[in-house]
């Protein structure tokens, strides 16, 4: 099919990533992501950043779950509720692979105590879930807080990256081709809804959209351990 973009007519989403590409950058190529990609992470900050992590995923739950009522609820497209099923599914192999990674790593997930940069992460998710929160503006940050870990994972599986071989599996969860597809469909979908939303619907998903980018450099952040 023919892109948008081909035809000179600008699209939302990439708009936006051009526009606010510094943060952008700061998120998907974090120093965290680079010192995987360059073999020279440190093993306490991953085992850091796994126990929050799971914490995370765990609150990320119920948002899919949110997103998926509104699709069901407000999409003309009825195939945005399967690829939003598809997540959520993705998401329950997710979590049992957690809690295998963690027993592999001696990481006590039950003991782990959530970080503020973290909490501050999951009550952002819980603001979106709010029914007030528009389909088009939950999905336009869905599709950010994904796209951001597959980035990410994604390049510390390029060429010439040095990523140790005990960590590919996790970059291999969410840098892996199927993740992509996933991540733009989310993306085509946002840009969708983004097309046919009023002008303050829009203003609101692109302050979504830089909210989430700053949540994750601080959740990366949260791997130099340090302040809580
Ligand atoms: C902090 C954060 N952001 C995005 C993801 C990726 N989505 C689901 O796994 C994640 N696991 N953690």
């Amino acid at each position: 099919m023919e892109r948008k973009e081909d035809r000179g007519v600008a699209v939302i989403t990439d708009t936006w990533l051009r526009k606010h590409r510094l943060i952008y950058t700061g998120a998907t190529r974090h120093p965290f992501i680079l010192a995987i990609r360059g073999g020279s992470v440190n093993i306490s900050s991953f085992k850091r950043w796994l126990g929050q992590d799971f914490i995370f995923v765990r609150a990320f739950v119920p948002f899919l779950a949110s997103v998926l009522l509104k699709a069901w609820k407000e999409s003309d497209d009825s195939s945005d509720v399967d690829v939003i099923l598809g997540g959520l599914a993705a998401l329950n192999d997710e979590i049992a692979w957690f809690k295998k990674e963690a027993s592999k790593w001696g990481v006590a997930l039950d003991s782990v105590v959530p970080q503020k940069s973290n909490l501050d992460y999951c009550r952002f998710l819980e603001s979106l879930m709010s029914s007030d929160v528009s389909y088009t503006e939950a999905v336009t940050a869905f599709w950010v807080i994904e796209a951001v870990y597959q980035e990410s994972f994604a390049h510390c599986l390029e060429d010439g990256s040095k990523t140790p071989e005990e960590l590919k599996e996790t970059c291999q969860r969410w840098g892996n081709d199927g993740f992509g597809q996933y991540c733009c469909a989310l993306k085509s979908i946002a840009n969708r809804q983004l097309e046919k939303a009023s002008d303050d619907m829009v203003a609101k998903a692109e302050a979504n959209l830089l909210s989430v980018l700053e949540y994750e450099v601080d959740f990366w952040n949260m791997s130099h351990g340090g302040a809580v």
